[in-house]
């Protein structure tokens, strides 16, 4: 008999993201008719399940929607990615909202209602053995710090690589779920709350992810927007990966998002560290050419050949 391939479990946040195009935000007691509104499926969690499951990975989703309309279009959302939705949970209550209010030159305002991510969470009997049978799990910042510890504890314990984007919460990450973390993958401001640490010269932030690893953490990898990324290893080694050149950079949103899960799927496939910066790299540099979140995750037939060409 075969076995199954290895997947992905992707434990974290699903969110509405509430779109509203303004030629300015109203003052207080104004009401103001917006010019567009968009509804967008997103969160990390959700994003980063969208981009692993595009790679060709299967890959269950471990999170909570509400029980309102939101709920819906978000799980049809996801399945529509190819992502497996059985393990997602539905509780009473609104599903996790972004209300982002779009003026004319770019700037943003957001309002984020934790809803079904933040409320009190039952990690079932499925989940858990979908954790432990993964070939890697991916964690974001966007759900209850007990419940990525839960996890991340269930993965490590049946010696599942656990990557955790340290995105989402600027809070110190407990040491409990530290201890559990194969990768844990911050950008620089990240890396900078989570150290107490500059994080402006290339020297300071390899300080930084030293002191990290320090703490216990196998490996970190740090997100450098259009300078690229580093990573420091087990064993302390550097290794640095700049990034693609892009002709127009159309949206960043969802980069990080799609890097992460770009490298837990390299890692899960047996790719050493370095070759899973290349191809995390390449997703990325495809994602920041297209506009949105989720439909900015590249295929994996368009990372294979982005690799080809570079
Ligand atoms: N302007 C850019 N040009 C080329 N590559 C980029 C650019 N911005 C981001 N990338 C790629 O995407 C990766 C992740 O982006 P970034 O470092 O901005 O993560 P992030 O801060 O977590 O992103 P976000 O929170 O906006 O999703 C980078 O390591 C790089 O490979
Ligand atoms: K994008």
């Amino acid at each position: 008999m075969q076995s199954a391939p290895p997947h992905i479990a992707v434990a974290g946040s699903v969110n509405a993201d509430l779109v509203f195009s303004l030629q300015r935000v109203p003052r207080a007691g104004e009401t103001l008719a917006a010019r567009g509104l968009a509804v967008h499926p997103g969160g990390k969690g959700g994003n980063q399940a969208a981009a692993a499951a595009r790679l060709g990975v299967p890959t269950k989703l471990v999170a909570q929607l509400g029980s309102d309309a939101q709920a819906h279009m978000l799980r049809a959302a996801l399945e529509g990615y190819g992502v497996d939705s059985q393990l997602v949970r539905q509780v009473e209550g609104p599903s996790g909202t972004a209300v982002i209010l779009l003026e004319e030159d770019g700037d943003n305002r957001i309002i984020l209602h934790g809803g079904a991510n933040t409320a009190p969470w039952v990690l079932s009997d499925a989940a858990q053995a979908a954790t432990s049978s993964a070939g890697a799990v991916l964690l974001q910042r966007e759900i209850p710090e007990a419940v990525n510890t839960q996890v991340a504890q269930v993965a490590h314990a049946a010696g599942v690589t656990v990557v955790l984007d340290a995105g989402g919460c600027a809070d110190p990450i407990c040491q409990d779920l530290l201890r559990c973390v194969t990768v844990l993958s911050p950008n620089e401001t990240e890396l900078s709350n989570l150290t107490g640490l500059p994080t402006e010269t290339e020297e300071q932030i390899v300080a930084a992810a030293q002191q990290l690893h320090a703490q216990g953490v196998a490996a970190v990898l740090v997100k450098l927007g259009s300078r690229g990324s580093l990573l420091v290893d087990s064993q302390g080694e550097v290794w640095r990966e700049p990034a693609c050149k892009v002709e127009k950079v159309v949206d960043t949103t969802g980069a990080g998002d799609c890097f992460t899960a770009a490298f837990a799927v390299a890692v899960l496939e047996g790719k050493p560290y370095r070759e899973a910066m290349r191809f995390a790299t390449a997703a990325a540099a495809l994602c920041i050419q297209v506009e949105g979140a989720m439909p900015s995750m590249p295929s994996r037939q368009q990372v294979d050949a982005q690799l080809a060409a570079a």
